[in-house]
């Protein structure tokens, strides 16, 4: 059932988008900078007027309601606590103004500043917090408004790379089951966060789709300069081994899976290379495949390839030289070997649910 339905143009702003997100499914809106996904969030959460259209949450149209009454909470990219409030306070405050009494909201606040990891700062004021920690807390009570639907601005944007992968991995936890739109320029946000991927340029939709098949088949200029990523989906033992047997090896990420579970293993094109032999006693990869497809790109090749046969194929790209397809000889249907290095595969548990509980080998829905 959808949750959101939102067709609506902002006219000044050249932003005319049609979106729909079902209940419990989170949806990666992709775009480049100017594109509209903020004033796409900003009319969802009633900051911004639309000039035409009609927005809709839970079958409720949304005309003429004001913000606090629409069921909708906005993480921005910045925190925006209440500076002169502490951690427990700000949280307390959704339930606060939904009617519920102080101490229950104080006991939903500190239920909620658990849950994100920060209950031991509860007394402290934002500038007592460290960015990530502020983030933490920004979450905590954008859920603590029980909110129907979440939208999060590049919740990671502003906070140091090093921060990023353990908030990553609470997103994750957080979203799995709710309904939400997170606006990202990261690819492996998109993959790791959403259900379903909408590309907007120049204030409209030009690309929609399982995160998976947009990540690994970008049909816009936008999800292909941030996307073309290899996945490799399968059961975990000390590697990733798909159902057709293929056994890929890399590093596991904060979210490493557990034994038996499933997992996803991801590399970039550019990581791979082809050889027509396997090189003997190497630590790498060796993939044995059949090229498909070979298209120039910029001063280089993608090489499209499949492994595994025909009844569990897993497509893989790899990104070459010229020289290197000319020395090779390379065309379609060759048998070769895609190489890449242990080191530049992350591993990821998959916990979303378009992911692997059909046990499929490739990544999808
Ligand atoms: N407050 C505003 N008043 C008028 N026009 C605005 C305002 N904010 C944004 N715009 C314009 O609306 C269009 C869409 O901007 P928007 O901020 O929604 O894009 P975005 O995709 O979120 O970009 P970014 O990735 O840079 O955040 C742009 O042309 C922008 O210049």
């Amino acid at each position: 059932m959808s949750d959101l339905l939102y067709d609506a143009a902002v006219t000044d702003r050249d932003v005319a988008v049609r979106l729909r997100v079902d209940e419990g499914e989170t949806v990666a809106l992709l775009g480049p900078n100017g594109a509209g996904k903020s004033t796409v969030l900003g009319v969802i959460a009633g900051l911004v007027p639309s000039s035409t259209g009609q927005v809709s949450v839970g079958g409720r149209d949304l005309a003429g309601v004001p913000p606090h009454l629409r069921e909708v909470a906005l993480l921005a990219q910045e925190p925006l606590l209440f500076p002169h409030l502490t951690a427990a306070d700000n949280v307390a405050f959704g339930p606060r103004s939904r009617g519920v009494g102080r101490h229950e909201a104080r006991a939903a606040a500190h239920a909620w500043l658990e849950r994100v990891g920060v209950a031991a700062l509860a007394h402290r004021r934002p500038h007592q917090l460290s960015g990530g920690q502020a983030q933490r807390v920004a979450i905590a009570r954008a859920l603590a408004a029980e909110p129907r639907l979440l939208l999060l601005d590049e919740p990671m944007a502003a906070l140091d790379v090093d921060v990023a992968p353990a908030l990553r991995h609470l997103l994750r936890t957080v979203l799995a089951d709710r309904t939400a739109i997170v606006v990202t320029h990261d690819a492996l946000d998109a993959l790791l966060l959403a259900d379903r991927v909408v590309v907007v340029e120049a204030g409209r939709v030009v690309e929609e789709g399982p995160t998976a098949d947009v990540l690994r088949r970008p049909r816009s200029a936008f999800a292909a300069r941030i996307a073309g990523l290899n996945l490799v989906a399968g059961r975990w033992d000390g590697e990733v081994v798909t159902q057709g047997g293929i056994a890929v090896r890399g590093l596991p990420s904060e979210d490493p899976p557990g034994p038996g579970e499933q997992a996803v293993a991801v590399f970039s094109p550019a990581s791979v290379s082809v050889f027509r032999e396997p090189p003997g006693g190497s630590p790498r990869n060796a993939l044995p495949a059949t090229v498909t497809e070979i298209e120039p790109l910029g001063d280089r090749f993608r090489v499209r390839a499949v492994a595994g046969g025909a009844s569990q194929p897993v497509p893989l790209q790899a990104e070459v030289t010229a020289a290197a397809v000319a020395e090779l000889g390379l065309v379609p249907g060759d048998l070769v070997n895609l190489i890449v290095k242990a080191t530049e595969v992350s591993i990821h548990g998959a916990l979303r649910p378009t992911w692997g509980p059909r046990g499929t080998d490739t990544v999808g829905p």
